[in-house]
């Protein structure tokens, strides 16, 4: 079995050119860089729950509504998970990229499976690879965390530390989801209950500095499988979402936490919820981190349009899937952009965003 190639190790050597593996056809290249004037930052919607206490909560669940509808992206401030929580999460997850290697390989992914450490998805011998290491592994449900195998035992606070932050999380998607019902005319708990049996996800994403960062990709353009995504990201900008045909960098913010849309969200929101293609561009300088949150339907749930959002002028947009069988699917094909969520399209096209 050939040994993982991986981006932090080839960064610590020094390589001055990447290796062939890593590099983009030229029309998959980040056309614009970060560093570029005329690259679009801060734009994402920023919408302050603060506004939900009190006379604006009418004023805050429109900004919820239409950052679900125009952008499916959108950071929140005053989200109630303490930024000294937030810190602590960063801090484990570069900790963790800070051991030796012969350390983190101790919760290396095995050969063919994707939790664990090493690369993003299994590629085919011949895929172009992106330019970042991972950590994946399930919170819950426990039948799925596999503590033992995926989870490092080091840094000694990272189990403490994420299961405090999952813990916050929780209560956080509970509220949004209950509001997104609410903004979509369904019972409160209409969504969450659709989903059936959730799992959560974290992925701590790691992108050394690249000596060509305008021939590589950070993350390519996907859209996420799930319900809804929560990353918590560092200072360093990297994070993009397309919109108009454009890419967009979402501005860090240092208490910020980006929500998006998942594709399972928009098929059950019949295309009125978003999941927007995004990317991560990388840097010749300095490294940077994510730390993404995946909240995912139940592999059991049948998720399809929701009765109330179809009728006779708008009709499904989408077949009913099995979320275990979508997300199967998903895992084996490359990132493609929202090529995944179009093929259970029941039109020729939908043009939902861009
Ligand atoms: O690192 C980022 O900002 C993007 C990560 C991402 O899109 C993912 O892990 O699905
Ligand atoms: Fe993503």
């Amino acid at each position: 079995m050939a040994q993982t190639i991986l981006a932090q190790r080839l960064a610590q050597q020094g390589v001055k050119e990447v290796p062939e593996r890593f590099i983009k056809p030229i029309a998959e290249r980040p056309a614009s860089q970060l560093s570029s004037p005329n690259h679009s930052r801060g734009s994402v919607p920023v919408i302050d729950l603060a506004g939900l206490q009190g006379g604006s909560r009418q004023h805050t669940m429109a900004q919820i509504d239409e950052a679900c509808q125009d952008w499916g992206f959108f950071q929140v401030v005053n989200h109630g998970i303490p930024s000294s929580l937030l810190q602590l999460v960063k801090d484990v997850g570069r900790d963790f990229f800070e051991l030796p290697f012969e350390e983190k390989q101790k919760c290396a992914m095995k050969p063919g499976e994707i939790l664990g450490y090493g690369r993003h998805y299994q590629q085919a011998e011949n895929a172009v690879l992106d330019w970042v290491d991972c950590l994946l592994h399930y919170v819950s449900p426990t039948s799925l965390r596999d503590e033992e195998n995926t989870w490092p035992a080091k840094p000694p606070n990272y189990r403490e530390v994420m299961d405090a932050y999952a813990k916050e999380l929780q209560k956080l998607i509970s509220l949004l989801l209950a509001l997104f019902s609410e903004n979509l005319g369904l019972p409160s708990t209409y969504l969450e209950e659709a989903f059936g049996e959730f799992s959560l996800a974290f992925r701590v994403n790691y992108y050394p500095p690249c000596p060509q960062p305008n021939l590589v990709m950070g993350i390519s353009p996907h859209s996420d499988s799930g319900c809804i995504t929560f990353l918590i990201q560092d200072e360093i900008d990297g994070l993009q979402v397309r919109k108009n045909g454009n890419w967009v960098t979402v501005e860090p913010l240092a208490d910020g936490l980006v929500v998006n849309v998942a594709d399972m969200l928009q098929v059950i929101t019949n295309g009125r919820y978003v999941s927007v293609e995004h990317r991560a561009l990388v840097n010749n300088v300095k490294e940077r981190m994510s730390i993404v949150g995946f909240y995912l339907p139940s592999t059991e749930a049948l998720i399809s349009p929701a009765a109330t959002l179809t009728d006779k002028t708008h009709p499904a947009l989408y077949r009913a899937t099995k979320y275990g069988d979508y997300l199967s699917t998903y895992m084996k094909k490359p990132l493609a952009g929202k090529a995944h969520v179009e093929s259970l399209s029941l039109q020729d096209k939908v043009d939902t965003n861009t």
